[in-house]
């Protein structure tokens, strides 16, 4: 039975690499009897466009160019993907087609249909016979034996015998995207871009379950990716609204793609080829997700007004000129959006019915939710009249604006028009997890904040997330009551219940704030990336684990375009990388960071002066909750080892834990065995520090615990232990408890910039959460 039809872009098809990560996601994703649709490799439909062009034009050195152009392209496809007689007999009837061509060229009987249908012909059989070399049982079909119209429409319930017919249950089925044939057996298109159409068509004739549309972004986007680099990656959309953005003309989605899913479960979504690991948008039933805001832009159009249009005309219109079209009615008259290279063709067509109303035009479209319209619509002209473009022509209608320019509406103008009309009032789920001392504080400090920010987002706090309890809800957690509500109402906690609930979130933004402590809360920072969460962390786990699993991490966080702030795993609330970050984005350069990065080792330090023993400190500190539940986690240097390997990334060095020398502010064996060992072997313990102060003393210094980092030009120094420290230095005088950081730098090198100040405490540094929210916030406006 036929479960899932996937669909596989030209852009996703560009290369024999692309073809074998193609081949990859079919092994993962597919069963037999699923079928597999697929489009003309890269721009091959456009190439062949060109090609029948010149043909018209008898242009006999373009088409000689075109024709080894195509032919080049496809030996090297199958060169690279094929093998012995596969790969001989592919470049023989790749031969005999081009003859084929040429010769019906010149007796002048190609037709154009026919030309272009061979660029979804070659893909289909190349990636057939490179699925079946790797054991795949697969077979190729030739769409013009499914799909038949019959004066340009489809015949549905032949077309599902076909497909009854023809489609294998137990193969992979590929199938040409984009062709059909008529009742005479002529190559006809679905047109451009149609297969998308095809995919859902055959879904739909097919009983399918599911339609994956695979394409070279993440989903479907509030404008295009490739020009806004803040657009905004949907997770849902709703049907109507997709139907919309195609009929605009955006590429996402052809336009007729949801009309075969029409009054059926099949779903539908839009991914990656090139990122499999991305989450999807899925194009959801009317209702079952909120309305969206999008902008896509128009190039080169005319516009028409027609007499008399029906539905028949804009199927027959459309069809004729291989493109969507969209039609509107103003002041008693019907308009018609056609691609200028196409208005002369409309024109005929139509008999006298229709008339050129402004031609040469570009512009630009908003969607958005009916009742933002009229209030985005007076937005867009002044916006674009600031920048000196006057709309020859505004049409605004239920769910979305059209204006239409003389002027291009370039990428510049888009990422204004983005900033100011869809990167407004949209929602923010916050996900907080550990709720500790600073968790609490971090959660009654939110409700002031999320009035701060609340003229450009909606922030709501959805999900609350204890070690074994969670609790998940999508409209929003009362931030007021969440105590009472998490004890009534919170649930067992599993990673996967976790992720499913941050997968069917429907916001705009989803940040992940992590307070707790837990490494394994950490390694899940991929999946949440997956699913496109920004992440704030308190915990330093991520920040240093091993090199490779970081890079993947921060490779993907920069793919996705999300943001990963981190500030409060070094010095609590203190302002150390953003000052590290703004020093090196200003142009100077970082060439040692020394200091105290523990309160508690700071505490202890500047407190002993030999007349209380050095255990007795470190019971004091346990009993006001300055210490970790063992104190030796601290006394082990290990949580300043972490600090300085943050420090040490956020200037671009590449370290690991283990590259950072580390001696611990007591001797090795307590380090080992029970709490109770340690207490009963503490004088230990006590004579060791004795003996390190009195040789500080020695020295006129005092005894302090501080990481060093230092970068020259062929050599890194990064150790964390204890050091003598001369009693001029700052690092001397420092108040107990604080965290210091002895900055020098190109600009900063004999006199050190210093920061200073409570480097623990659950206000300060909960108020640094809310700082990076902060900043994250103004990096999403
Ligand atoms: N709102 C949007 N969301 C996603 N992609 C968009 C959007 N607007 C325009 N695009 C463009 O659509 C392209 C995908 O369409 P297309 O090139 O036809 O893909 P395929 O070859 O897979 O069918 C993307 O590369 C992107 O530049
Ligand atoms: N190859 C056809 C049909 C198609 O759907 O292509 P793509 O999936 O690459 O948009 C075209 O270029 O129009």
């Amino acid at each position: 039975m036929t479960k899932n039809i996937h669909k596989f872009g030209g852009s996703s098809l560009s290369s024999a690499q692309r073809y074998k990560s193609v081949a990859g996601i079919i092994l993962e994703h597919t069963q037999p009897g699923d079928c597999v649709v697929v489009s003309a490799a890269g721009k091959t439909t456009d190439t062949l466009v060109k090609l029948w062009q010149s043909y018209q034009q008898q242009d006999t050195h373009v088409i000689a160019d075109i024709l080894l152009q195509l032919n080049n392209h496809q030996i090297d496809l199958i060169e690279q993907l094929l093998q012995a007689n596969t790969k001989r007999n592919a470049l023989k009837i790749l031969n005999e087609e081009l003859s084929t061509i040429t010769l019906l060229a010149q007796t002048g009987q190609l037709q154009e249909a026919q030309l272009l249908a061979h660029g979804e012909l070659w893909s289909a059989r190349v990636l057939a016979a490179y699925l079946q070399e790797l054991n795949v049982d697969a077979c190729v079909h030739d769409a013009r034996a499914l799909f038949t119209l019959n004066d340009g429409q489809l015949l549905h319930e032949q077309n599902t015998q076909q497909c009854a017919n023809l489609i294998a249950h137990n193969k992979i089925n590929v199938v040409t995207g984009f062709i059909a044939a008529n009742t005479a057996g002529d190559t006809v298109t679905l047109g451009r871009n149609g297969s998308d159409y095809s995919a859902t068509l055959l879904a739909n004739y097919c009983h399918a379950k599911q339609v994956c549309i695979w394409t070279d972004t993440q989903g479907v986007f509030s404008t295009d990716p490739r020009k806004v680099s803040k657009a905004i990656k949907y997770a849902k959309v709703c049907r109507g609204q997709a139907n919309l953005l195609a009929r605009l003309g955006n590429p996402v989605l052809h336009a007729k793609t949801l009309s075969p899913l029409k009054n059926t479960d099949i779903k539908l979504s839009v991914r990656s080829s090139f990122d499999v690991q991305a989450s999807s948008t899925d194009i959801v039933k009317e209702g079952s997700a909120k309305q969206k805001r999008f902008i896509t832009t128009l190039q080169n159009i005319d516009l028409l007004i027609v007499e008399n249009l029906s539905e028949g005309d804009i199927a027959h219109v459309s069809q004729l000129i291989q493109h969507s079209l969209h039609h509107f009615s103003q002041n008693g008259e019907t308009y018609l959006v056609v691609p200028a290279i196409s208005t002369h063709q409309v024109i005929s067509y139509f008999e006298g019915r229709a008339n050129i109303n402004e031609s040469s035009l570009h512009g630009c479209a908003v969607i958005a939710p009916e009742q933002d319209i009229s209030k985005l619509d007076l937005l867009a002209i002044n916006l674009l009249n600031s920048h000196a473009i006057e709309p020859r022509f505004a049409h605004q209608d239920s769910g979305y604006i059209l204006l239409l320019t003389d002027q291009v509406i370039d990428s510049d103008i888009l990422s204004i028009l983005h900033d100011k009309l869809i990167n407004k009032g949209q929602e923010i789920a916050l996900i907080v997890a550990g709720l500790g001392n600073v968790g609490e504080v971090f959660i009654e400090q939110l409700s002031t904040q999320v009035e701060r920010l609340s003229d450009d987002f909606s922030i709501k706090l959805v999900g609350l997330v204890r070690s074994q309890k969670m609790l998940f809800n999508p409209n929003g957690i009362g931030v007021s009551q969440w105590k009472t509500q998490f004890q009534l109402e919170a649930s067992d906690y599993q990673n996967q219940t976790l992720l499913n609930a941050i997968d069917e979130l429907d916001y705009e933004h989803k940040v992940i704030v992590d307070i707790t402590a837990s490494e394994k809360f950490s390694r899940l920072y991929p999946d949440f990336v997956e699913m496109d969460c920004h992440l704030i962390s308190a915990n330093k786990y991520a920040g240093t684990a091993p090199t490779n699993w970081y890079k993947a991490l921060r490779t993907s966080i920069s793919e996705r375009n999300l943001h990963w702030r981190y500030n409060t795993s070094v010095g609590a609330g203190l302002p150390i990388n953003f000052a590290l970050a703004d020093l090196q984005h200003s142009g100077d350069k970082i060439t040692r960071i020394e200091g105290v990065f523990s309160g508690t080792l700071s505490w202890l330090c500047s407190k002993y002066d030999g007349s209380i023993i050095f255990s007795d400190l470190v019971l004091e500190a346990q009993k006001m909750g300055f210490t970790e539940p063992d104190p030796r986690e601290d006394l082990s240097g290990r949580d300043m080892q972490r600090k300085l390997l943050i420090l040490a990334r956020e200037l671009g060095v590449e370290l690991n834990l283990e590259d950072i020398s580390l001696s611990a502010l007591m001797p090795d064996e307590l380090a080992q065995g029970s709490w109770d060992d340690f207490l009963s072997k503490k004088s230990q313990l006590d004579s060791f520090i004795q003996e390190h102060a009195k040789r500080a003393k020695a020295k006129n210094s005092v005894l302090r615990y501080t990481g060093l980092l230092e970068i020259a030009e062929n050599e890194v120094i990064a150790k964390v232990g204890i050091a003598y420290v001369l009693q001029s230095d700052v690092l001397a005088s420092l108040t107990p408890g604080d965290n210091i950081f002895v900055i020098n730098s190109k600009w900063y090198s004999d006199n050190a910039l210093v920061i200073q100040g409570p480097g623990a405490g659950k206000e300060v540094t909960a108020a640094g959460v809310h700082s990076d929210l902060y900043w994250l916030v103004q990096n999403l406006r």
